[in-house]
C-alpha cells in the first residue's frame, strides 16, 4: 500500500515536471496533464487573508507583500514534511539546488520572478512559479494561490486586469480536479464575497468547495458565525473551517507564525462561541484536512490519470512519427538524410512508371495511340497529288525528261515525304516528356517524408526538370536521326521487287501521251505512297524504342545523378538548407517531444509508486 505521503508526493513531482516541460494547461492543442492533476487551489477577494492563510500553513512569512495586485502570477506552493529537527528551507524550480533558508528571501525572489515573466507592467501571467518548502511544520500538501480577486485595477494596472485575474482564476477553478479554498472573511456579508460567488458557480453541490472563514476575531462584539461554521447557512460537503491570522498589528510586531499558530489555538480553545468546534478550527487543521481530501482526490483519480498518460503517449507518438525524426547537425548525417529522401521520392516515382502507381501506361497511350494518329494525320494525299507529282518529277528532270523511271523525282518525293515524320516524332518525345514531368510532380508530392522539407522538395523538381529537359534533347537528336537515316539511304529491294512498267505501243497522239503521263505519275505517285507506308510503320515502331531508351530508361536510372554529384560538392551549411524544414512543424515536433517526455516521466513516477505497494 503506498503511504499517503508518497501519492501526493509523486503527484508533486509530476507537477514539477509538467512545469518544467512547459504544461500548465491552456490553449497549445497538445494533451496536457496538468489539467487532470487534482490540486488544491486558493481563491478570495483582496485582503481577504489568503496570503495570511497560506503562510499560516506553512508557519512561514514568505509571501510578498503591499498595495496592488502583488500575486501576479499562480504560486505553485508544494509542501514536504521533513523529519523534526531538520532545519527548514524553501527551493524554486527556476533556481534548482539554492536552498532558501531564510524566508524573507524567498518573498523577495518571488517578487523578483513574478517580474522577471510580466516585466514591471504588472501584467498577469499564467506561468506558474514553483516553491517546494521542506519542514518538519507541514504537512504533504500542495497548494496553488492565484492572485486575488479584484473590482478595480489600481494605478499603473492596466483595466483590463480585473477581468484577465477573473478568467485565470476561473481556468483553474473551473475543472472538475481542482479542489477549491475558498476564502471569506468573516467580517464580511458571505454573501457577497468574491470567493463563494465563484465557487457556487463553477461548484454548485460544494462537493470540491472548503469554505474558510478568516477573521474571526475581527466580527463585531455581540456577533459570531456559528451559523456557518457548523453549515447551516451556507451548506458545502466539507465542513467549514474557521481561521485566526496575524493582525496588522501583529506583523508590525513580527509575531513568529509559530506563536501565531499558538494564538489561534488559544482563541478556539477559549471562545464561548467556537470551544465546541476548537478540535476543527485553524489553521494547523486546515492543512491536515486538505492534506487527507489531496491523497483521497489523488488515490481515486490514478486509474484515470495512467489511463490519459497511456493514451496520450499513444497520440505523440504516433503524431511524432507522422512529423519525422528531428534533423540530425552534422553534415554526414545532414547528407545521409537528403539520401535517404532523395530515395524515397525515387522509388515512388520508378513506382509511377513501373506500375503500382498510376501514370505510367499513359506513355503507352502515346505510343499506342497518339503516336499513329499523328502518323495516319500526315498530308501524304496533299504531297502525293497528281500535280505535286508531275511537278517535282518534271523539275527533277530539267530540260532531259526521264527516259525509263524518274531516279531524281522518286527521291525527291520521297525525301519530301519523310520530311513529314520529324513532327510527330518530336511530338512523342515532347508528349513523353510532359509525362515524366507530371509524374514528378506527383511523387514529390506523395512522398510524405518529403512534406517537411520545402527547400529540398524544390531542389530536387528542380533537379529532375533539368535532366528530363536534357533526356529530351536525346530523345529528339535520337528519334529525328533514325528519320533522317531513313531518308539517307533507301530500301533498294522495294524499288527492285516493283512490278516494270509495261510498255503502252501505238502511235501516239497528244492524248495518248497525256494519258500514259498520267498513269505514269499515278504509278509514281502509288509507289512512293507504298514506301512511305512501309518507312511509317518501321517508325511507329522504333520511334517508341528511341524515346523509352533516352528519356524513360534514362529517368528510371539516373534521374537525379547529376544531383548527387552537386550534393556532394555542398557544405554543412548548404545541406542544413536544403533540410530547413517548415519552422511550424519544427516546433510542432519539439512540443510533442517535450510533452512526451513529460507522459512518460509521469508513468514512471506513477510506476514507481504502484510497484512500492
Ligand atoms: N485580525 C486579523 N487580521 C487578519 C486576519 N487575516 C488577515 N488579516 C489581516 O488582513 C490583511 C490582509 O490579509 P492578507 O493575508 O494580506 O490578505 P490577502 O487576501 O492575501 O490580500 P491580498 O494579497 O492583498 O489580496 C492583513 O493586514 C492581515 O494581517 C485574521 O484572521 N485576523
Amino acid at each position: 500500500m503506498a503511504t499517503m505521503e508518497s501519492l501526493i508526493v509523486t503527484v508533486n513531482r509530476i507537477q514539477r515536471a509538467c512545469t518544467v516541460l512547459g504544461d500548465h494547461g491552456g490553449d497549445t492543442n497538445l494533451p496536457t496533464l496538468w489539467e487532470a492533476l487534482p490540486s488544491v487551489v486558493v481563491v478570495g477577494g483582496q485582503s481577504s487573508g489568503k496570503s495570511s492563510v497560506l503562510e499560516s500553513i506553512v508557519g512561514r512569512d514568505f509571501l510578498p507583500r503591499g498595495s496592488g495586485i502583488v500575486t501576479r502570477r499562480p504560486l505553485v506552493l508544494q509542501l514536504h514534511k521533513a523529519e523534526r529537527g531538520l532545519q527548514e528551507y524553501g527551493e524554486f524550480l527556476h533556481l534548482p539546488k539554492k536552498k532558501f533558508t531564510d524566508f524573507s528571501l524567498v518573498r523577495k525572489e518571488i517578487q523578483d520572478e513574478t517580474d522577471r515573466m510580466t516585466g514591471k507592467s504588472k501584467q498577469i501571467s499564467p506561468v506558474p512559479i514553483h516553491l517546494c518548502i521542506y519542514s518538519p511544520n507541514v504537512v504533504d500538501l500542495t497548494l496553488i494561490d492565484l492572485p486575488g480577486l479584484t473590482k478595480v485595477a489600481v494605478e499603473g494596472q492596466p483595466e483590463s486586469i480585473v477581468q484577465d485575474i477573473e478568467s485565470m482564476v476561473r481556468s483553474y477553478v473551473e475543472k472538475p480536479n481542482c479542489i477549491i479554498l475558498a476564502i471569506t472573511p468573516a467580517n464580511q456579508d458571505i454573501a457577497t464575497s468574491d470567493a463563494m460567488k465563484l465557487s457556487r458557480e463553477v461548484d454548485p453541490t460544494g462537493e470540491r468547495t472548503f469554505g474558510v472563514l478568516t477573521k474571526l476575531d475581527l466580527m463585531d462584539k455581540g456577533t459570531n458565525a456559528i451559523d456557518v461554521l457548523e453549515g447551516r447557512a451556507y451548506p458545502l460537503q466539507h465542513p467549514w473551517v474557521g481561521i485566526v491570522n496575524r493582525s496588522q498589528a501583529d506583523i508590525k510586531k513580527n509575531v513568529d507564525m509559530i506563536a501565531s499558530r499558538r494564538k489561534e489555538r488559544e482563541f478556539f480553545a477559549s471562545s464561548p462561541d467556537y470551544g465546541h468546534l476548537a478540535s476543527k478550527m485553524g489553521s494547523e487543521y486546515l492543512a491536515k484536512v486538505l492534506s487527507k481530501h489531496l491523497e483521497s482526490v489523488i488515490r481515486a483519480r490514478l486509474p484515470g490519470i495512467t489511463a490519459l498518460i497511456n493514451k496520450s503517449i499513444e497520440e505523440l507518438e504516433a503524431e511524432l512519427s507522422h512529423l519525422g525524426r528531428s534533423v540530425a547537425v552534422d553534415a554526414g548525417a545532414q547528407l545521409y538524410t537528403i539520401l535517404e529522401l532523395c530515395r524515397a521520392f525515387d522509388r515512388i516515382f520508378k513506382e509511377h512508371l513501373d506500375g503500382g502507381r498510376p501514370g505510367g501506361d499513359r506513355i503507352y497511350g502515346v505510343f499506342d495511340h497518339q503516336l499513329p494518329a499523328a502518323l495516319r494525320k500526315l498530308p501524304f494525299d496533299r504531297h502525293l497529288s497528281l500535280q505535286n507529282i508531275r511537278k517535282v518529277v518534271s523539275e527533277a528532270d530539267g530540260y532531259q525528261p526521264h527516259l525509263i523511271a524518274p531516279e531524281q523525282g522518286y527521291r525527291r518525293l520521297i525525301d519530301g515525304a519523310l520530311n513529314y515524320f520529324r513532327g510527330p516524332a518530336e511530338a512523342s518525345v515532347d508528349a513523353v516528356h510532359f509525362l515524366l514531368k507530371e509524374l514528378v510532380r506527383r511523387s514529390i508530392a506523395e512522398t510524405q517524408e518529403l512534406k517537411r522539407f520545402p527547400t529540398l522538395q524544390a531542389e530536387i523538381a528542380a533537379a529532375a526538370s533539368e535532366a528530363l529537359e536534357r533526356f529530351r534533347e536525346e530523345s529528339k537528336k535520337t528519334t529525328l536521326r533514325m528519320v533522317d537515316m531513313e531518308s539517307s539511304y533507301l530500301t533498294v529491294d522495294f524499288f527492285r521487287k516493283l512490278p516494270q512498267e509495261v510498255e503502252k505501243g501505238g502511235n501516239p497522239t497528244s492524248s495518248s501521251v497525256d494519258r500514259y503521263a498520267e498513269s505514269h505519275f499515278r504509278r509514281i505517285g502509288s509507289n512512293v505512297y507504298s514506301y512511305v507506308g512501309m518507312v511509317s510503320d518501321t517508325l511507329r515502331n522504333t520511334i517508341p524504342k528511341a524515346v523509352v531508351y533516352c528519356q524513360v530508361r534514362e529517368a528510371k536510372q539516373s534521374l537525379l545523378d547529376h544531383f548527387y554529384i552537386q550534393l556532394g560538392k555542398k557544405e554543412g551549411k548548404q545541406l542544413a538548407q536544403l533540410l530547413d524544414e517548415d519552422p511550424a512543424l519544427m516546433e510542432r515536433r519539439q512540443q510533442c517531444v517535450k510533452r512526451l517526455e513529460l507522459y512518460k516521466s509521469a508513468r514512471d513516477e506513477i510506476d514507481s509508486v504502484l510497484w512500492a505497494r
